[in-house]
């Protein structure tokens, strides 16, 4: 699949170590930034992303910052956009087969790096289940 990922600095290191599993997973995938640890602002990085899938340079996006709040409140006023953020396996998993979400919100400062990979493996790996739900998403999108 064809990913952009993003972060600020609070999102940086787990980013970093996000972008070589996506690769082993066999995603091709985008860093957007930001490229340190020094202070930048995350809605500079979230309308970035969200606005690259807008013209559908990405399938799906991945958004880290320190808690994964202020990426999913940026992103998700994209309209376009269903950004989702998860804490555990079972919400990334029904993010995406309830919710469609097309943007994974991890936060960097709270998950450790191997929950993220889960997190991040389930996410990608399951389809979106449609029926009712997609009623619902065209109820908001
Ligand atoms: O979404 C956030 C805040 O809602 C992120 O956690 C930011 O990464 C965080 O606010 C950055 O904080 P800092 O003290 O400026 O490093």
């Amino acid at each position: 699949m064809k990913l952009g990922i993003a972060s600020d600095h609070a999102g940086y290191l787990l980013k970093q170590a996000l972008v070589p599993f996506l690769g082993e997973l066999g995603h091709e995938v985008q860093d957007l930034g930001c490229d340190s640890q020094a202070p930048v602002h995350y809605p500079d990085f979230a309308d970035r992303l969200c606005l690259a899938m807008k013209d559908c340079a990405f399938e799906r996006g991945i958004l880290v910052c320190g808690t994964g709040i202020g990426m999913s409140m940026v992103a998700n006023r994209h309209r376009y956009i269903r950004a989702a953020l998860c804490h555990d396996a079972l919400g990334a998993r029904l993010s995406r087969e309830h919710n469609n979400a097309n943007v994974l919100c991890l936060g960097g400062r709270i998950l450790g790096t191997a929950l993220a990979m889960d997190i991040v493996a389930v996410w990608l790996a399951t389809e979106f289940a449609g029926g009712r739900h997609q009623r619902r998403i065209e109820l908001f999108c």
